[in-house]
């Protein structure tokens, strides 16, 4: 059984976070392992409260996990401050791991998941080591320092983020106003870029979204498979998961999980970036 793990924070709503990302790798059948950043009191209709952690407590969490198994590929997801981006890089800089990064800063509801400081520790610690980087567009446009409204907009900040050292961009789409597609853009260090669609599902039901992509992405990364083909398939599980709602909570409610392994078929469109 492959192992993977999360650094993330807690969500108690269940949809988004450590377990959205638990969740997603149940369902892809690879074993789950958690480093936990921050605890927050949340529900479909925004966050209430976060407790942080302590980056000792963060490392020895780290510590526990990688002196027992042998972790193949980990994603992290709210990282909160510097200090934790810091103690999580330093910890796995050395280590044979694909990483990807998802640069989670502010949540569906407004409330912010990163400190404002924390973007520099991001930027110099954490993008030299990922494997691949997973932003929205905000997130995108607080990386690079540039605005991002058209696709050659999107092109160059996917190449200044690649000359920070990691090795694949996926510029997720889904704050883009278009009707029809939910396109992401992916661009390789090698020079291999490509976008890829789905159908734009209207739905409110969207929370943790990003969570549950990167989630995927690293539990297929964690199963042996291609960068390439990881992130398709990982874009496949969250259409499914946007796609069949579960209609849950009163507000942005959670994905559905369970939608990859009852609907498999989806066929995700892919064309020039
Ligand atoms: N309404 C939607 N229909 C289909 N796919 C979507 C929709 N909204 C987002 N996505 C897809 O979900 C994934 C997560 O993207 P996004 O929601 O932009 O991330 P985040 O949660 O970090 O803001 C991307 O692959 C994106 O294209
Ligand atoms: C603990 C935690 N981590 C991440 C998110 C972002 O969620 P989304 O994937 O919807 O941007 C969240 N709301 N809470």
């Amino acid at each position: 059984m492959d192992v993977v793990m999360t650094i993330a924070g807690s969500d108690s709503g269940g949809g988004a976070g450590i377990q959205a990302d638990i969740k997603t790798f149940q369902e892809l059948k690879v074993f789950g392992t958690s480093v936990i950043t921050a605890l927050t009191a949340q529900n479909t209709l925004g966050v209430e409260a976060i407790f942080p952690t302590t980056p000792d407590f963060v490392s020895q969490q780290m510590t526990a996990v990688f002196n027992d198994f042998d972790v193949k590929a980990l994603k992290t997801g709210m990282l909160f401050s510097d200090e934790i981006i810091e103690c999580v890089a330093d910890k796995i800089q050395e280590m044979e791991l694909q990483i990807v990064v998802d640069p989670v800063m502010i949540a569906k509801g407004g409330a912010s998941l990163l400190q404002q400081e924390a973007v520099y520790a991001l930027k110099t610690k954490l993008l030299p080591i990922a494997t691949v980087l997973t932003p929205n567009i905000p997130e995108a446009e607080v990386i690079t320092g540039m605005t991002m409204n058209t696709q050659s907009d999107i092109q160059h900040a996917a190449e200044s983020i690649l000359e920070k050292g990691v090795q694949c961009v996926v510029m997720k789409g889904g704050h883009l106003e278009d009707d029809e597609f939910a396109t992401d853009s992916v661009f390789l260090s090698n020079g291999t870029s490509f976008k890829m669609s789905s159908k734009r599902i209207a739905t409110k039901h969207t929370h943790g979204t990003g969570c549950t992509f990167s989630a995927a992405m690293t539990a297929f990364l964690g199963k042996g498979l291609s960068l390439q083909e990881a992130i398709l398939e990982a874009k496949k599980f969250v259409q499914l998961a946007i796609e069949h709602p579960l209609n849950l909570g009163h507000g942005h409610g959670p994905t559905n999980h369970f939608a990859y392994q009852n609907h498999r078929n989806y066929e995700v469109m892919i064309s020039e970036a």
